[in-house]
């Protein structure tokens, strides 16, 4: 945790479950693990941004980099942020550049191909189509290749970059202030961890066996999703020349013109599906219990009916499982060894933890959509970690 002001607000946790996502990304992404203080956050030679500075600045900025991305001024025309914007997409643009190369080499080698990261899997799939199509004697020049341009295999890294990062790091971000205003869920979710883990550390822990078994842990992600998920709804746009929509008894003709919007946060809300508390957080809500094997299970509606954190259908989220890992692997580290309480945050005023708990109420309560769910002033109220 960044304790650096002495003072862990939601801004720090913030910033940190950023970087954490962007580490993950880089290694289960790229297959590049890096040192967690300084790794990925060090501006080589010949480039403006770290790796997760040049990431981190696209995603913050993604308006002004789609408008002036592409503006081809001479320098002395362009001001600072332009130039910013420039330098950032470049610099990022070599940073895949190497990470395919390297990627690459080492498949086509054989040396250290056949990693278990999505860049490796996607090269690799990408280089196999690019065999198959000189076997099968199909000619480069004509037709679709099976196989993806540089730019698309890029286009594709970077879509797995930006919507791999800000959602899971986002869910967190949210799922500590709450597990901080609620002890009984601390206790629950370690009952748990002491359950599989004992006084082993979950970070030596072996995937296959553990993680089928934290499914309290995965209830905790759920819920968050529920009601703080990273996006409010998705817009559609129908195929051709229009699709009928089916609406209660209504047949409704959507036009190639319209869209459809699909209300996340109405649906997740609705008292109908999820009870008369349904705008309570309740991880306990997603777990039932075998009453033969006493085993726990996630119990998730039908997709697409009355829960659409991943969305559903053939554009259902590629990253779920991916980012369901990540978000339980951090609960599951962070609750074995501490509590997560509500910061008494002096220099604004609080005196005891009732203010902290009311501040962090009002900061969670208070966000708003800025490319994915956000608090508005997430310095305003902090969550610390006590030892257990
Ligand atoms: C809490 C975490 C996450 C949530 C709640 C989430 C949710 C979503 C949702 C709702 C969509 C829209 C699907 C649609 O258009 O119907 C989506 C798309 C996508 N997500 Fe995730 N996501 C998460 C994490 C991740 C991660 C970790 C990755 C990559 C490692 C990822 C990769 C993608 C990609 C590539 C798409 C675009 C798919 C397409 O256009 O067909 N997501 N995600």
């Amino acid at each position: 945790m960044n304790t650096t002001k002495g003072i862990a607000s939601m801004a720090d946790w913030r910033t940190d479950l950023h970087l954490l996502a962007i580490h993950v990304l880089s290694a289960a992404g790229f297959g590049h693990s890096h040192d967690f203080s300084r790794g990925l956050q060090e501006v080589p030679q010949g480039k403006t941004k770290s790796f997760s500075g040049a990431l981190n600045f696209l995603l913050m900025n993604i308006l002004p980099v789609l408008i002036f991305g592409n503006m081809k001024l001479p320098e002395f025309l362009t001001w600072a942020k332009c130039r910013e914007i420039h330098g950032a997409i470049k610099d990022f643009g070599e940073y895949m550049a190497e990470s395919v190369a390297y990627t690459r080499a080492t498949t086509q080698s054989g040396g250290g191909g056949r990693q278990a990261d999505i860049a490796s899997a996607l090269i690799e799939a990408d280089e196999a189509a690019k065999r198959e199509d000189k076997l099968s004697g199909k000619s480069f020049g004509k037709g679709k290749p099976n196989f993806l341009s540089d730019e698309e295999l890029y286009g594709n890294l970077y879509a797995f970059n930006i919507a791999g990062f800000d959602t899971t790091a986002g869910s967190l971000s949210y799922a500590m202030p709450l597990l901080a205003l609620n002890e009984d869920v601390q206790k629950w979710v370690v009952e748990e961890l002491d359950a599989v883990f004992g006084t082993n550390s979950p970070v030596q822990s072996d995937y296959e066996t553990n993680f089928p078994k934290l499914t309290r842990c995965l209830a905790v992600m759920h819920e968050t999703i529920r009601l703080w998920g990273p996006l409010p709804e998705i817009a559609r746009v129908p195929a051709g020349e229009g699709q009928s929509l089916r609406v209660g008894d209504k047949e409704l003709f959507i036009t190639k013109d319209m869209q459809v919007s699909t209300n996340f946060y109405g649906i997740h809300a609705d008292p109908r599906w999820w009870g008369p508390a349904s705008l309570e957080w309740k991880p306990e809500r997603w777990v039932t219990k075998d009453s033969d094997t006493r085993l726990e299970s996630i119990n998730c509606p039908a997709d697409g009916a009355t829960f659409l954190g991943w969305s559903a259908g053939p554009r259902i989220c590629p990253g779920k499982k991916f980012s369901q890992v990540e978000f339980v692997a951090t609960i599951a580290t962070l609750l074995h060894k501490f509590r997560l309480k509500p910061l008494v945050m002096q220099e604004l005023g609080m005196m005891d933890e009732g203010d902290a708990r009311e501040a962090l109420k009002k900061t969670v309560a208070a966000s708003q959509f800025m490319l994915t769910t956000k608090m508005i002033a997430p310095e305003n109220a902090g969550v610390v970690l006590v030892p257990r």
